[in-house]
């Protein structure tokens, strides 16, 4: 099994680049972990409490039971992703099922700043968008797709989403194998990852 770390600020362009990857792939050969799925429990908390939250954290994610889904996974067996929800802040009572694949792709803003997580992965890559692009991004997403609005998007931005990102997202460049930049669509850089993938699997 190919493990690939896909690593970038919000709104860089992970998830888009993922699905260009995986364009050219057969479902039953390729599957996508996402770090959102793997957000802490917080069933305890009140609404009003999980807002403050700082997401950019790495303390936010259950690294753990990421590790060990990993390690399931390179053993052959299946796991049940847990499903993520924006609005609630929380997990969901679902799960996804995930089986074996030759190659897993695991995307997700802090992956890389995990060892045990780094040391599993094949291939690192890092996508890169300029901070005020990622921002503009952001702004659009959170408010169309996550049901926020402009002043919590603002918010979380100035509060914890620029000094967590310089503090502990961007060093992660250091450890990628592939800087993609993301500024415009880089259909040159995917065309790269397919074929180091192909050539890895052939
Ligand atoms: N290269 C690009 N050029 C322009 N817009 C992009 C590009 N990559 C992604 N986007 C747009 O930016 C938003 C965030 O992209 P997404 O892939 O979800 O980022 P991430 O997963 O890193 O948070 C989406 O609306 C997407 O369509
Ligand atoms: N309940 C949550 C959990 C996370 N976030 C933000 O999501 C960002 C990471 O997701 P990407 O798809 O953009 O990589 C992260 O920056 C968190 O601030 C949230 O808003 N609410």
């Amino acid at each position: 099994m190919l493990i690939i770390g896909i690593a970038g600020g919000t709104g860089s362009g992970k998830t888009t680049v993922v699905r260009q990857i995986m364009d050219e792939m057969k479902n039953e050969e390729v599957d996508v972990i996402s770090q959102d799925s793997y957000y802490q429990d917080t069933s305890h908390l009140s609404m009003g409490e999980r807002k403050k939250i700082n997401f950019d954290h790495p303390k936010s994610i259950d690294f753990d039971l990421l590790v060990a889904h990993l390690k399931e996974l390179k053993a052959g067996n299946s796991i049940e992703e847990p499903v993520y929800s924006f609005q609630e802040h929380n997990r969901t009572k679902e799960t996804r099922t995930i089986h074996p694949r030759k190659v897993i792709i695991v995307e997700g803003i802090l992956i890389l700043t995990h060892t045990d997580i780094r040391e599993m992965f094949d291939i690192k890559i890092f996508v890169h968008a300029d901070s005020d692009e990622r921002m503009i991004r952001r702004l659009k997403r959170d408010i169309n797709e996550r049901g926020r609005d402009l002043n919590e998007v603002l918010w979380r931005y100035q509060t914890t989403l620029k000094p967590m990102h310089q503090q502990f997202i961007e060093p992660t460049k250091e450890f990628a194998d592939i800087i993609i930049p993301t500024n415009r669509h880089n259909t040159v850089a995917v065309d790269i990852v397919q074929t180091i993938i192909k050539d890895r699997l052939a």
